[in-house]
């Protein structure tokens, strides 16, 4: 499946069989020899009250708390293999519960949960002061201007004058392997291009570039709303789609709504 071109390969896992290893995941989301993803989803029983849980495995084999076009990936999922024929519904992640809504036409929204930027919960060492923006000087002596948040996951969003030109490749992986993350980072790079619009382009923990990250438009929102350069309700143009994100009121949840696709199924034969 994909979710505005970040690609997954979703696994059934509720039967109670357990999600593949590091070493399966590397090999499943390897693009020449394997399936190809950006990540695995490993949909298992439900907990309380939800349809279902599900997990995020990168295609390094790491894991992660939280995966936004995942989220509604999982989600198109349940509602195609028929587990609810409700259009309101809840999902379990590592991060939480999340409800969901499903719009039709394969589009899906879901509370992402209550951004966190306080240093201590993205995580960020060394750095006290919660604040929307934050300076660094990099192993090459570059200073970076940088906001950070948690949206279950690591995330640190840099505002670029121009998202095509922006050094996505030599500062992403140089800010995911600073001492300030120390459990890495996803690195979005924003450019604004009005109050409810803006480009954006992430540099994913685990991955590198994807076409598309769900928890990185929420926290590039999050960061840009804070630090007073949009409105709460946003447009995010990625490379592979766009999404629409909404944060109402600094302790609400924000709200991520997007396109879902099925790309084909088979049969793994290990
Ligand atoms: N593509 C995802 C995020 C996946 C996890 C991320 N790489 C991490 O390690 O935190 C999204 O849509 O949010």
């Amino acid at each position: 499946m994909h979710g505005a071109g970040n690609d997954f390969v979703v696994l059934d896992l509720r039967d109670g069989t357990p999600p593949p290893s590091p070493a399966l995941c590397r090999a499943l989301a390897d693009r020449h020899t394997g399936v190809g993803c950006d990540q695995i989803l490993t949909v298992e029983a439900p907990v309380a009250g939800s349809l279902a849980s599900y997990r995020i495995w990168n295609s390094d084999g790491s894991s992660s708390g939280q995966c936004g076009n995942g989220a509604r990936c999982v989600a198109a999922w349940l509602v195609r293999a028929g587990a609810t024929r409700e259009s309101r519904f809840q999902l379990d992640s590592p991060a939480g519960t999340h409800a969901v809504d499903a719009l039709g036409d394969g589009r899906y929204r879901v509370a992402m949960g209550v951004p966190r930027f306080e240093p201590s919960q993205v995580p960020m060492a060394g750095i006290a002061q919660t604040q929307a923006f934050h300076e660094t000087t990099l192993a090459d002596g570059e200073r970076i201007r940088f906001g950070a948040v948690s949206m279950g996951n690591p995330h640190a969003v840099i505002e670029v004058d121009d998202v095509d030109a922006a050094p996505v490749a030599r500062l992403g992986p140089a800010l995911q392997a600073s001492a300030l993350f120390p459990d890495s980072a996803n690195v979005g790079f924003a450019q604004v291009l009005g109050r409810g619009r803006i480009r954006l382009r992430v540099y994913e923990r685990g991955v590198g570039e994807t076409l598309a990250c769900g928890s990185g438009a929420c926290a590039a929102v999050a960061v840009l709303v804070r630090g007073g350069r949009v409105d709460r309700d946003v447009a995010v143009a990625l490379p592979g789609g766009e999404l629409r994100i909404a944060w109402p009121r600094d302790d609400a949840q924000v709200e991520m709504t997007g396109p879902t696709a099925f790309v084909f199924e088979g049969e793994w034969n290990e």
